[in-house]
């Protein structure tokens, strides 16, 4: 494990390169391979901006404010939030390319955009009257900084840090501790500020403090690792002592900072003040320095400067242009010089400075300060951060104390190879390798977990040293108010078993992400149950480790508890619920279990829980894996098992073979395909059969009547299955060609129907007039085009197209080709009446169809948005979704066409992080149809939208007609 400084900064640098090469193939493919008009429906683009107004910012960086080109307009709909890194160019030209400037969003409003630039106004040449366009990029500082950061650490001679430097990389051993504590000169006890500190905190508190170079706080799932950090500092601030504190994200240093404060502690919180809660912005460094007496001179300069910008825009002679540019940089630099001693002056006398990790590096305002200023160096939730990361910070002290648990996850790593090689090894591991338990001390009660709950993690990675606290040991659902006892209410411990009962996992060709339909209606029965009896959907987390399985249980989960937490496992990292109800997936003949094994996800989704753990699996399956083995028996021995058959006999679940034939064709022509033997595979399938049909009467079950009873009584998994059901079997009844669904649907069942019968590939249309109106749904008369479709059907009888089928027809040149600026849509208002202006001829034949089509869809769409006005849940917009809409599977929330896409209306992080598993869903999902989903693409929506709007326009015309009329 020894290392040389050199050694690893260049291995590191390597390794940084692959992880960026990575980063930027997954942000920016999208920006290269697709049109400015595209980017900016997917809300990472604005086009056709003006600079509305321009001043000098923090450091004098010049801030423009971009307005949409025509005055009195709103922005379209985007995701750009402040601290993003923006690129601004002239409107015309490919995107990415002529980039005048980047800097960073640091103000967002419906109507604006504002981005301060390090360039000066000059600098930048902006012309007034120029159309602009602002990209997003992606962000290349944390790069920068963290190369800067190895080179420094490669070339370090001499200064504060070296000799830890020289400790953490195993060249000089650790030094003798400190005495206990330094408050006098004699040696005495810790007087603890937090009297509720249990002996392993206290212990922790003491030992950090003594280490000379390098102390680590080991806090595993619950125990009070923050408590303890707070403890640390402020005893460290009582000794006097500057400490920097850090953490890998912000939301981490807030969380730290949130329980700080009030403490008599003077922190200061770097980073932009955009980026942090709202609670803790007066503590940020911009918020105080606005407050110090220096913010006055400061604010005359910024007038100044602003003054004599506008008159430089206004000269038109060369030489007062000439002044007036020489005297903006004397400004500029006598700002930067005020600016600079306030801050200096302000982190100089704050106790504790707080900063990401990032933010801590040399770029910085900590440049401002001494080398030597700090004397600790704290790194929270250290075990999450590449160790490169945590130099930034590190470099600043001749000390360090780090906090965390290596057997929770690690830093993300895009970069396979670079993962591989090293990149995800964290500063935490290497010094416990190094040190062992010389460094190290570990907190061993934990406040969270029922004690059957945390055993086996507790045996499995912390040497069984962990001990529930006894306000927590024995605490149950039960024990929540409003909560009933029941057989699950009662157990902290519950495995269902699907071994034997033929839950298989969706075999699918590519192996992105993997999903089970068994399992996931296993765990919406358990989840229904518990709510039934008191649960509160949002005390439940639903983890599964696989994205594919997180969509499945969204669709089942999602719009019954809008609540209920459905993540994978990374997204709980650091959380806790009352219940978690974990799916495991795999379910294979061949026992396969993937990156299932990974312990440290299994521990975090596992240690989630305080009073009830489901586990859903595969016993058979997944006991292959030895980790997960020792899970199944300890759930085994310890708690609760069911066997999946109970559940097919109540009616909750069915099995492989009772599921329709199509899926079971696909399912086992997929199997063919990967067993290459024909016969084995057709035995397998014999023997499971067989399996299903006979009770395992070695499972242990425990039965409820009542509560079996209730259950059988819900519906499991909504409206949804149901629709679904009957158009799975219509598809696949070759002997059929329509399915009428009665006029009675509602319009969400409506909705519905329009979406299953989209993801089958089928057509879907309205028929019949007023009450009588109806939806029919036929298969597609091996012609996927609208064009074909229309005149293969009665013109009077087709008054609504499906989205499916209009589809295919986006031609891939059309007129509204949008390679080009001129082609770029013009804003709102005017899109309207251009529409009306542009004569019909102008569109190609297949269009007009489509146009027709479209206008009778419209009159529908717009009826039924009267009657149901239910309107878009992005902020102020008023479109109605009560036919034309789509649900976020991320929010849940219901969208207008224009909003639904998650990066446009907020959940755009959650959507890219499952960017890869949605690629493998559209043909995964129901393999029962064997037709990709055909969701209308970007375009073919901007169509219809810009029709709703044009009806919408010309509706409002008409009423302020007869309203004058009247
Ligand atoms: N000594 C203590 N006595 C009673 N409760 C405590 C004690 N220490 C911590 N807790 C409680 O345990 C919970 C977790 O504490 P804290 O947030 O400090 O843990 P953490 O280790 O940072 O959390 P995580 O495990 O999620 O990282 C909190 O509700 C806290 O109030
Ligand atoms: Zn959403
Ligand atoms: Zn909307």
């Amino acid at each position: 494990m020894d290392i040389s400084v050199e050694v690893y900064v260049a291995k590191t640098l390597k390794l940084l390169e692959y992880e960026r090469e990575a980063e930027i193939q997954e942000t920016s493919s999208l920006q290269e391979h697709v049109s400015a008009k595209e980017l900016q429906q997917r809300g990472v683009c604005l086009l056709k901006l003006r600079v509305s107004s321009q001043r000098t910012g923090l450091y004098g960086r010049t801030v423009l404010t971009l307005e949409p080109y025509w005055p009195g307009n709103e922005l379209p709909a985007h995701n750009f939030t402040p601290g993003d890194i923006a690129g601004l160019s002239l409107s015309k030209g490919e995107c990415g390319s002529d980039t005048i400037a980047s800097g960073i969003v640091t103000r967002v409003s419906q109507s604006a955009v504002s981005v301060a630039f390090e360039e000066s106004y000059d600098g930048l040449n902006i012309d007034d009257s120029a159309q602009y366009k602002l990209v997003k990029l992606a962000n290349d500082v944390t790069y920068r900084r963290l190369k800067k950061t190895l080179q420094k650490l490669a070339t370090y001679r001499s200064g504060c840090s070296q000799h830890l430097i020289d400790v953490l990389f195993g060249q000089t051993d650790l030094g003798p501790a400190y005495s206990v504590a330094r408050d006098g000169d004699t040696a005495q006890e810790l007087v603890f500020f937090n009297p509720h500190l249990d002996a392993s905190q206290r212990e922790a508190v003491g030992f950090a403090l003594r280490q000379r170079e390098v102390g680590v706080i080991h806090g595993p799932p619950g125990t009070g690792k923050t408590t303890t950090i707070v403890e640390v500092i402020r005893q460290a601030v009582k000794q006097k002592l500057k400490i920097l504190a850090c953490a890998p994200s912000n939301i981490a240093v807030d969380n730290l900072l949130e329980r700080l404060a009030g403490q008599k502690v003077k922190v200061i919180r770097l980073g932009h003040p955009a980026r942090l809660l709202a609670s803790i912005q007066r503590y940020s460094l911009d918020a105080i320095l606005a407050g110090s007496d220096e913010s006055k001179l400061v604010a005359d300069v910024r007038k100044d400067m602003d003054k004599t910008l506008s008159s430089l825009k206004k000269a038109r002679d060369g030489g007062a242009r000439q002044r007036l540019r020489e005297e903006m940089r004397a400004l500029r630099k006598e700002l930067r010089q005020r600016e600079d001693a306030a801050t200096r002056d302000l982190l100089k006398r704050a106790d504790v400075v707080m900063a990401t990790l990032t933010g801590a590096s040399d770029e910085g305002p900590l440049k401002q300060l001494e080398e030597d200023h700090f004397d600790i160096v704290i790194v929270d939730e250290c075990s999450q951060a590449m160790e490169a990361a945590c130099w930034q910070a590190m470099l600043h002290a001749p000390r360090c104390i780090l906090a965390g648990d290596h057997n929770q996850l690690p830093p993300t790593i895009i970069s396979n190879k670079a993962a591989k090689e090293g990149l995800a090894v964290t500063l935490m591991e290497r010094v416990l390798k190094l040190y062992k338990d010389k460094v190290m001390r570990m907190l061993t009660v934990q406040y969270r977990m029922n004690d059957r709950i945390m055993q086996w993690s507790s045996d499995q990675l912390y040497d069984g040293k962990l001990v529930a606290h006894e306000s927590v040991a024995k605490h149950l659902l039960r024990d929540l108010t409003g909560v009933s006892e029941t057989e699950d209410t009662a157990i902290p411990l519950l495995l269902i078993d699907t071994a034997g009962c033929h839950q298989r996992e969706l075999q699918l060709p590519d192996e992105v992400s993997k999903g089970n339909e068994g399992e996931a209606d296993l765990v919406t029965a358990h989840v229904d149950r518990l709510i039934s009896v008191g649960v509160s959907p949002q005390d439940i987390a639903v983890i599964a480790p696989y994205n594919l399985q997180v969509e499945l249980l969204r669709l089942r989960l999602s719009q019954k508890y809008p609540k209920l937490e459905i993540k994978s496992v990374d997204g709980f990292q650091g959380r806790e619920k009352e219940a978690v109800v974990i799916s495991f997936v795999r379910s294979n003949e061949k026992g396969e279990v993937g990156f299932l094994a990974l312990e440290r996800r299994i521990n975090v989704a596992i240690t989630r829980a305080r009073r009830h753990l489901a586990v859903i699996c595969d016993s058979e399956t997944v006991s292959h894996n030895k980790f997960l083995k020792s899970l199944v028996e300890y759930l085994s021995e310890h708690g609760d098992v069911r066997s999946a058959e109970q559940y097919i006999q109540e009616g909750v679940l069915s099995t492989d073979c009772q599921r329709p034939e199509r899926l079971r064709n696909l399912e086992s022509s997929q199997r063919n395909k990967q067993t290459s033997s024909r016969s084995k595979s057709d035995k397998t399938t014999k023997k499971n059969h067989k399996n299903a049909q006979q009770t395992p009467q070695d499972m242990r079950q425990t039965t409820n009547m009542t509560a079996r009873a209730a259950l059988t009584e819900e519906q499991p998994s909504g409206r949804e299955v149901e629709l679904q059901q009957s158009l799975v079997e219509f598809h696949s009844d070759s002997s059929r060609t329509e399915h009428a669904f009665p006029a009675s649907l509602n319009s969400h069942d409506r909705y519905l129907v329009h979406e299953i019968a989209e993801r089958l590939g089928l057509v879907h249309l309205s028929r019949g007039e007023g009450i009588e109106r109806h939806i029919v749904v036929s298969k597609p008369h091996k012609m996927p085009c609208l064009a074909s479709s229309v005149n293969n059907h009665d013109a009077s009888s087709v008054k609504s197209v499906s989205l499916t089928s209009v589809t295919c027809l986006t031609p891939s040149s059309d007129d509204s080709n949008d390679s080009g600026d001129e082609n770029v849509a013009p804003p709102r208002a005017e899109r309207a009446t251009n529409a009306k202006k542009k004569p019909k001829s102008a569109k190609k034949p297949k269009n007009k169809a489509l146009d027709r089509e479209m206008d009778d869809d419209f009159d529908a769409v717009i009826a039924a948005a009267m009657k149901e006005n239910v309107s878009c849940a992005f902020t102020k917009c008023p479109a109605s979704t009560a036919t034309l809409g789509q649900n976020c599977p991320f929010c849940a929330r219901r969208f207008c066409l224009r909003h639904h896409i998650p990066e446009v209306h907020g959940c755009g992080d959650k959507a890219k992080a499952r960017a890869r598993a949605l690629i493998s869903r559209d043909g995964v999902l129901y393999p029962g149809s064997g037709v990709p989903s055909k969701k209308p693409n970007a375009r073919t929506r901007a169509h219809l939208q810009q029709k709703l709007e044009k009806k919408l326009t010309g509706m409002e015309e008409q009423r302020r007609h007869k309203k004058k009329e009247k």
